[in-house]
């Protein structure tokens, strides 16, 4: 909106609060706001909050009518969505590339003859460049901004997905799967940073959100891009990788015409740039009083820290930072902990495990797992800005620990009545595998080179035999009854790998979707999203990098380690292990973690003042919502004048 219509509707000090002292005085009298109150949530209801008290205090007036036209027009432009999303699309590759390699995977391994040495690489090497590239990107952002940082993100994305696409021997695809890794390492850490940078804050926690959004959105689309090509037996992989250059490329053309974060701009002095950015992202509001305290702060926190050695000693040794820091690393590192991505990569052997027979459905049952998470992720979004991030991590992760313990209680209930092995035909290629040693399922179906062939008689298992599993598809055996998929299904023999049939499958399937609708909205996005919002702008790049970096540490070891902890512990005891971890992440969020919804980013280092396990208490002003109204042409911050009376 143009200066001049903004212009026509200012009003004044004294009429504001006097309008404040009236809402005050109705609702001492019980009679107004209460509604609005309660439903209090995001900005629209802020501004329905302060149009009521408004209207309560000159139902019909001039003021009201103005008030009510000055929220309206003062809407968060469409350019900090634009941008927004632009920079969303860097999420959507991190969770692209990491998702459609399991695809690409079942066709390359036939294809290029990859042993599991090589898949292995092929998977953890993109994930453990993205763990030093997520570090070394902090170095990056404060130096160079943000904007060069996506750009340089987008331009590996693109030549990544290139290398790919044509590679013509392994060493090619390793070389190509790095690019990528390094990629999502430096998009994982500036992308949340940036948005949280230029949004306002009312819609901070939303749009960094939508990120995590378009993490679970670039999973979910990989699956069925696994899904489709999985049909293309010749060169299918080649697209499933390739095809990730669409979106990047377009991010980076993006990007070539979107600005740096203004809060970088300052911290360099180009002042006059980010005073420019920064109106072009507020619109109609006045930007005033946010520039000034984005510059004091600036100025106040070099008094404070300094700005001798490196910013990671000086964060260390400075307590709101180091408090800050553990926070946010904790936070990332109980997100992995939790078992997501374990969950995820497993999520087809559960469901099988369920009851769902036909093996070809696998690659279609894991993108309905990662649809429940993309979709459980929107509803995250939806109520960061009501809940607050600090209710919404607790619920989620509560919600995740009793998920986890279901899933794990399916397993152990699964073993318990685990079918007994009753035939053991000889091996005709004398080669004396492992698999006929097991009297039970339950030890057949941990040994990942066998799997049961038997028949059911009603519901339960009968003429059950362990069988090495085929060397290059684990959906048949590698000789006997099991051995040709159309005849062992003619004859009604079923083959189950990697889980026993049993009467309680369903818990566990019960469990895994209990597992994401709680996970998805909370633990998913608000590790990333409040780790961009608890640093103070020096040591906002540092933080991030690191916590990111635990992130991807996390991750690798994790699923690293699944299946042999699963070999030691069986599968129910990693499920009950990650639990475990559930709970103390439970402990260490109750205890650590402040309400940030709705505080400015200059605002949110006093949340770490306290001794660390009693951050989590400094939410005082939890569900105070901050907000600018333009007086005389100025940003007046409404708690500012008569506290007592909006309070
Ligand atoms: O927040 C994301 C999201 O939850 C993804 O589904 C998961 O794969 C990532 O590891 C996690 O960081």
């Amino acid at each position: 909106m143009s200066r001049k219509a903004s212009d026509n509707v200012e009003y004044t000090l004294r009429s504001l609060s006097n309008l404040m002292g009236e809402k005050r005085r109705r609702q001492a009298d019980g009679s107004a706001g209460s509604g609005a109150a309660a439903a209090a949530g995001e900005r629209s209801l802020i501004a329905a909050e302060s149009c009521s008290s408004l209207n309560s205090a000159a139902s019909g007036g001039e003021l009201e009518r103005a008030a009510r036209r000055q929220f309206q027009q003062d809407e968060t432009p469409g350019f900090v969505y634009v941008v927004s999303v632009f920079s969303a699309l860097g999420g959507f590759l991190f969770g692209y590339d990491t998702g459609v390699v399991s695809g690409a995977l079942l066709l390359l391994k036939r294809e290029l003859n990859l042993d599991a040495l090589w898949q292995e690489l092929l998977v953890s090497g993109t994930v453990g460049a993205a763990a030093l590239s997520a570090l070394a990107g902090g170095v990056l952002n404060g130096l160079c901004g943000r904007r060069p940082c996506i750009l340089l993100a987008s331009g590996l994305f693109t030549a990544g997905a290139g290398v790919l696409a044509a590679a013509r021997d392994k060493e090619t695809l390793l070389a190509g799967r790095v690019v990528v890794g390094l990629g999502i390492g430096v998009a994982s850490m500036t992308v949340p940073v940036y948005i949280a940078e230029v949004a306002p804050p009312h819609l901070r926690g939303r749009l960094v959100t939508i990120n995590t959004l378009f993490i679970t959105g670039g999973q979910f689309f990989a699956s069925v891009v696994d899904g489709l090509f999985s049909y293309l037996a010749k060169d299918g992989w080649r697209y499933m990788l390739g095809l990730s250059a669409i979106p990047a490329v377009i991010q980076f053309l993006g990007f070539l015409f979107l600005p740096e974060s203004p809060r970088w701009l300052i911290q360099k002095g180009q002042t006059q740039r980010a005073r420019r950015i920064l109106s072009q992202m507020r619109g109609n509001q006045a930007i005033d009083e946010e520039y000034d305290s984005i510059k004091n702060n600036i100025e106040e926190e070099e008094k404070e820290v300094g700005a001798a050695g490196p910013v990671i000693c000086r964060m260390l040794t400075y307590p709101p930072t180091r408090r800050a820091l553990i926070v946010g690393c904790g936070l990332q590192m109980f997100q992995q902990l939790s078992g997501i991505n374990t969950v995820m990569y497993y999520s087809a052997t559960i469901l099988q495990m369920s009851g769902v027979e036909d093996d070809r459905l696998a690659i279609w049952l894991a993108a309905l797992t990662a649809f429940i998470n993309f979709i459980f992720t929107l509803v995250g979004v939806w109520l960061v800005e009501r809940m607050g991030r600090r209710k919404l991590t607790l619920g989620s992760l509560t919600g995740t620990a009793v998920a986890l313990i279901i899933l794990a209680s399916g397993f152990l209930l699964s073993a318990q009545v685990s079918p007994r092995i009753t035939l053991n035909p000889p091996d005709p290629s004398h080669q004396n595998s492992t698999c006929t040693k097991y009297s039970y399922c339950n030890g057949c179906m941990l040994d990942p080179d066998c799997g049961l062939c038997y028949k059911l008689n009603k519901s339960s298992v009968v003429e059950s035999s362990c069988i090495p599993v085929d060397k290059d598809s684990t959906m048949k055996a590698a000789w006997g009854r099991c051995s040709n998929e159309t005849v062992f299904k003619k004859e009604d023999l079923f083959w189950a790998y990697n889980f026993c049939p049993t009467p309680y499958s369903w818990t566990a399937l019960l469990g895994l979707i209990l597992y994401l609708i709680f996970f998805a909205p909370g633990m998913g996005p608000m590790p990333w999203t409040v780790n961009s919002e608890i640093y103070p702008l020096w040591a906002r790049s540092t933080g991030n990098a690191c916590s990111s970096g635990v992130n991807w540490v996390f991750n690798v070891l994790v699923s690293l380690t699944f299946l042999h902890t699963a070999e030691y512990l069986t599968y129910y005891g990693a499920f009950f292990l990650y639990a475990g971890f559930a709970a103390l992440g439970l402990i260490f969020i109750y205890g650590c973690l402040p309400e940030t919804k709705g505080k400015k980013l200059e605002e949110i280092e006093s949340l770490f003042e306290n001794r660390l396990c009693t951050c989590g208490m400094s939410d005082s002003d939890e569900g105070r919502y901050i907000e600018y109204i333009r007086v005389k042409g100025s940003n007046y911050h409404l708690s500012d004048n008569d506290a007592s009376d909006v309070e």
